[in-house]
């Protein structure tokens, strides 16, 4: 919660818990009456119906555990974008703690569409029946797996599914969130899947690093957090480069810098229509990284390669598709529904012929890559360092500036 949200709403989202009094004292938990909440996660993404929503909605009242003000807040935002569509109300004052975290929250979540809102709604809530069974000692083939703050990972189906889960700051990447991300990929590399998904939850699929990662100074000063970052953007794009299994990007809304450079690195990527892919990095005085300075070219030639990475040329995902980057665009009404049956059927494949057929593809050029991505994170280093770059992440966070 406590990097989630302003420390305003964090002050008083307890007193949410008192309008919301959990049921456990009066009666047992019943999740397991309620098939819907049994279902896997992309089942539900599949087929969230009214009914699913009418059901989840039901479900939430009778829950018996309290899933936290955090999770609350995501209920109550996708809850009124499901019924009522993007936030309509005016900004509470700063004073009304409350209904300033709920608009903040509703508000994050943009334009996502009504549908998604509901899928996502009825995925949530099937989420938390999971960990609720699971605290129960049932078996459950379909957990979220625990130690992320940061992401949400499910395995299923044959499918690792790492969801990046910061929605209300656009899923931006904290240090934690890399390391967690790093975890995350070495334990899908040898989990029982056959294929792993990024993606995003909220309206974004990514803004990139987290500016304020910047502004956590070791005492060794900038010099070393320079390099320590440039250590962390290695060894990142490293699990990257070496990941042995098909690597499928869900890219469900907006993507931004290293989200977007990375985009080179996956097998495929599908992404919604209401998609778009920016590497701002003139504008924040920072260079490539990601392997993007060799990728990009390689994938949709110099030129444009060169208007995406020098001058910040921000794509629509029809565009990206055209130049070779994404390799399917869906509407966003059926995007969640389309790609998911899609990679369904792709993990039921082989997964011994599927993981060497990557590898072949990937072995190819494996030591270049690593080596691109040293040079690109050693050049990152200096940029870091530089007027520029400091400039522009100031602007960014006294608020002067936004992409
Ligand atoms: C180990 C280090 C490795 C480093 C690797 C290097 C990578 C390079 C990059 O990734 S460069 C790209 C960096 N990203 C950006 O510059 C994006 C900055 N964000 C924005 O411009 C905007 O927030 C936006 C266009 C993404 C979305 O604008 P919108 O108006 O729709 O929403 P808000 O601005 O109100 O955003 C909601 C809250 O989310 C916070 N936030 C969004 N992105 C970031 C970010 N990248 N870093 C930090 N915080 C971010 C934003 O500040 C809002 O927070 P608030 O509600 O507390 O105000």
């Amino acid at each position: 919660m406590a990097g989630h949200l302003p420390r305003g709403a964090m002050l008083v989202v307890a007193r949410l818990t008192r309008s919301w009094r959990p049921r456990y004292a009066r009666s047992p938990m019943q999740i397991s009456n309620f098939p819907v909440l049994q279902m896997h996660k992309s089942q539900t993404a599949m087929r969230a119906s009214q009914k699913d929503f009418e059901s989840a909605v039901n479900q939430m009242k009778l829950l018996t555990k309290d899933p936290g003000n955090e999770m609350k807040l995501k209920l109550y935002a996708l809850y009124k974008q499901a019924t009522e569509g993007p936030c309509n109300m005016p900004k509470p004052g700063m004073l009304d703690l409350i209904s300033k975290a709920k608009w903040d929250a509703w508000s994050a979540l943009g334009s996502l569409p009504k549908e998604t809102a509901k899928q996502n709604y009825v995925e949530l809530v099937s989420s938390l029946s999971s960990s609720a069974s699971s605290s129960q000692g049932k078996p459950d083939a379909d957990s979220k797996q625990p130690g992320y703050e940061t992401l949400v990972v499910t395995s299923e189906n044959g499918i690792t599914k790492i969801m990046l889960n910061r929605p209300t700051k656009k899923n931006a990447i904290t240090t934690q969130m890399y390391q967690e991300i790093m975890l995350a990929l070495e334990a899908a590399a040898k989990d029982d899947s056959a294929i792993t998904v990024l993606t995003g939850n909220g309206d974004y699929y990514c803004s990139g690093n987290d500016l304020n990662n910047f502004t956590d100074i070791p005492p060794g000063g900038v010099e070393e957090k320079a390099k320590n970052s440039a250590i962390l953007l290695r060894d990142f794009v490293g699990c990257f480069i070496d990941f042995p299994k098909p690597l499928i990007a869900v890219v469900n809304g907006p993507a931004v810098g290293i989200s977007v450079t990375l985009l080179g690195l996956f097998d495929i990527v599908y992404a919604s229509d209401r998609a778009t892919f920016h590497t701002p990095f003139s504008h924040l005085g920072q260079s490539p990284e990601g392997c993007s300075s060799y990728m990009f070219p390689k994938i949709m030639g110099s030129a444009k390669a060169a208007e995406m990475l020098i001058f910040g040329k921000k794509l629509t995902a029809r565009e990206a598709c055209a130049q070779g980057l994404v390799t399917e665009v869906f509407p966003d009404s059926t995007f969640q529904k389309e790609v998911w049956t899609r990679l369904k059927a792709y993990s039921k494949l082989p997964p011994n012929a599927m993981r060497i057929s990557k590898q072949l593809i990937r072995n190819v050029e494996k030591e270049k890559l690593h080596a691109i991505n040293s040079e690109e994170s050693s050049v990152l280093q200096g940029r870091w360092l530089s007027d520029e770059c400091t400039n522009a992440i100031m602007n960014f966070l006294s608020r002067k500036a936004k992409l």
